[in-house]
């Protein structure tokens, strides 16, 4: 796989970024981001270098059509850049080379055609953050935490669908938006039955939010990516495989050295709920009740493409925030934002089963973990009819770890600079 050449109009925004698939009968592909276009604004060298980035790491949704064995990247870049792009395809793309049976997706490096130093520091602006917005709790509280710390936060999605643009209203911020769009030729190969999977998508989103803050002179990306993104559903010829892989830990350092090294920017991105556990950011989002009307983390909602779709109420997402949210609020408030309650529908259990570890692997899903499930569950003291089951269903020894569980407690590592991290536990406290 090859990086023929990219192309940026600073009037409109565009960038078109070509990709070949090469061998015996070549496949190209245009991918177009479009930019928010601010006035009276150079574009800064920085913005160009993350188009570097981004042009690499948004191959991964051709890369995985015929998934070459050889990737080679276009450019000369620091080492740093080098393991990042190994890590995107290899680790970023684990979950689709484990439904494909392709291991050696997994050992691929991708080649670079020289090594350069590193970049000059630059210091990012110390102006508004900007804060990826996707829609679900998560985000909604970190734009609030930023809002109470008097920061102005400016709320920025990729491709946004009517339930991001309506949270975005419910928060009152002018929000900036870019345009993503793959090559359509994509999806007549998908018709066709070409090797298809998931994508490390938040790598692409976040290299596109960095681009963004730094044309617009903004100050960090603000994520909302939680504790347990970094840990994996399994293990695959001795592989972590982790659907969240690009939402995790180790994929926000390698991202953020990335571009230290290759754009010069300092802490230009962080997760500011990192240390915390879902059920804690749960906790936070049920002190906010303005977007109850609103509030969606479904993705199933998001494939149908309907404007009205929210809640599916029956996919491992909707059953894991459903639990998740139950300790901190009204079983009514919780139905109303769901638009129906989980609890009283007993055909849930084998799903809620399975987030309890008491069935299978942790499922493909953006979902928490079995110990924070057990957790909300023991907080749980009525009797409707899935909890009675669920009850029943868990052994003895689960019970005895949920009580010494650490989940309302932050920890584990993050990237959080100083200042972000008395802001959240200014929050906390
Ligand atoms: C919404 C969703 O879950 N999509 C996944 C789904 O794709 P589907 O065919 O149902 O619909 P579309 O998303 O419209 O995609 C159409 C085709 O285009 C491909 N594609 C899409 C985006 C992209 O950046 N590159 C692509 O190549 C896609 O593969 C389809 O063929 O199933 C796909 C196959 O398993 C998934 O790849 C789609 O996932 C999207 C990339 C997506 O945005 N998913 C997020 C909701 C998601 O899973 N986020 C994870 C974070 C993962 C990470 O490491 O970043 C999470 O929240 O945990
Ligand atoms: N379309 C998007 N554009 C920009 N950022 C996004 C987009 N979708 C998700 N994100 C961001 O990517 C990260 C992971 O997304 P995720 O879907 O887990 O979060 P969320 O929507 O805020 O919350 P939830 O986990 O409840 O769905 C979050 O920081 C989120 O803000």
């Amino acid at each position: 796989m090859r990086f023929p050449s990219y192309s940026f109009d600073p009037a409109t925004g565009v960038v078109a970024f070509d990709y070949l698939l090469d061998g015996p009968e070549p496949l190209r592909f245009t991918e177009t981001v479009t930019f928010p276009v601010p006035t009276g604004r150079d574009v800064p060298e920085t913005f160009h270098r993350v188009l570097d980035l981004l042009h690499v790491v948004a191959g991964v949704s051709y890369f995985k059509v015929g998934a070459p064995a050889r990737v080679v990247a276009p450019k000369p870049v620091p080492a740093e850049v080098a393991a990042f792009f190994t890590a995107v395809y290899t680790k970023g793309m684990a979950e689709y080379a484990y439904r494909n049976r392709l291991p050696h997706v997994l050992e691929l490096t991708v080649e670079t055609p020289g090594v350069i130093p590193a970049a000059a520091p630059v210091e990012v602006p110390g102006a508004r953050p900007l804060s990826a917005v996707g829609g679900g709790k998560d985000s909604i509280v970190t734009l609030e935490i930023l809002r109470a710390a008097g920061l102005d936060p400016v709320p920025f999605s990729v491709n946004p669908n009517p339930v991001i643009e309506n949270v975005n209203a419910a928060s009152g911020l002018s929000a900036l938006a870019a345009r993503r769009k793959l090559d359509p030729r994509l999806f007549e190969l998908n018709k066709a039955g070409a090797l298809n999977g998931h994508i490390p998508v938040t790598a692409i989103n976040s290299l596109i939010s960095i681009a963004t803050a730094a044309w617009h002179g903004l100050g960090p990306v603000v994520m909302s990516n939680e504790r347990s993104a970094s840990d994996p559903n399994l293990i695959w010829n001795g592989h972590e495989v982790n659907h969240q892989w690009s939402k995790g830990v180790l994929a926000e350092g390698l991202l953020r050295d990335a571009v230290a090294a290759y754009a010069g920017l300092t802490d230009p991105y962080f997760s500011l709920l990192r240390p915390l556990s879902e059920l804690h950011i749960a906790q936070l989002f049920a002190g906010h009740t303005a977007y109850d009307d609103v509030v969606t983390s479904c993705n199933k909602a998001f494939k149908l493409h309907d404007p009205t779709a929210r809640w599916c109420g029956d996919c491992p997402k909707c059953r894991f925030v459903f639990l998740a949210m139950a300790p901190h609020m009204s079983r009514e408030r919780l139905a109303h934002i769901f638009g129906r309650d989980l609890f009283a529908d007993e055909a849930q259990v084998p799903g809620f089963l399975e987030l309890l570890g008491v069935d299978a692997h942790k499922p493909f899903e953006c979902v928490g973990e079995a110990e924070e499930c057990l957790v909300a569950l023991a907080m749980l003291t009525d009797d409707a009819p899935v909890l009675v089951a669920l009850r029943a269903a868990v052994p003895a020894s689960a019970w005895t770890d949920a009580s010494r569980s650490s989940v309302f407690t932050p920890g584990g590592p993050d990237h959080l600079p100083p200042a972000y991290k008395k802001i959240l536990n200014e929050a906390l406290a």
